[in-house]
């Protein structure tokens, strides 16, 4: 059920990255059983990495406090709505609610490219964001056919 403070918590790591300079203003708290497992804002700049979303920030501090990357039964709340990366990491953490304040159109009227990227796999992948193409699939598929004998083993 939705709580308005876990909202409020989100907003206020947001932020801290306006008076800071981490990275964009973007925060995210994750709850599991009502209690705060995790906070976060986005990163990028202070890590110098492009993927400390917020989210994924939230989502790496969660699995460190649980101990587990399987965050099922939490939930997840973010100041805006979770970009592409950051929508797969949390379906990848098994989470199976999200809360959002701003919208992906409010990101890119600040300069962020969430929509673009959205538009971009909308358009098949399609388009001059990424050249996206395939090769030498007979040389990388050994790695996985191994993989799943290995694991067949275990049962
Ligand atoms: N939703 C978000 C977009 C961009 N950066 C973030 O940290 N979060």
């Amino acid at each position: 059920m939705y709580r308005k403070e876990f909202m409020a918590m989100a907003n206020e790591e947001a932020k801290a990255n306006v008076n800071g300079s981490d990275g964009g203003p973007f925060g995210c708290v994750i709850i599991k059983d009502g209690k705060v497992v995790s906070r976060a804002h986005n990163q990028v700049l202070v890590d110098h990495d492009p993927t400390a979303h917020g989210e994924i920030t939230a989502i790496r501090k969660a699995g460190q406090a649980l101990g587990t990357h399987d965050l099922t039964g939490c939930e997840l709340y973010t100041s805006a709505m979770p970009c592409p990366m950051c929508l797969s990491a949390i379906i990848w953490a098994n989470i199976k609610q999200v809360y959002y304040g701003n919208t992906a159109d409010d990101a890119a009227a600040i300069g962020f490219r969430d929509a673009a990227i959205y538009d971009f796999i909308n358009a098949g992948l399609k388009g001059d964001m990424l050249a996206l193409t395939q090769h030498d699939r007979e040389l990388t598929i050994g790695a996985f056919k191994d993989y799943q004998s290995a694991q067949k083993k275990l049962y």
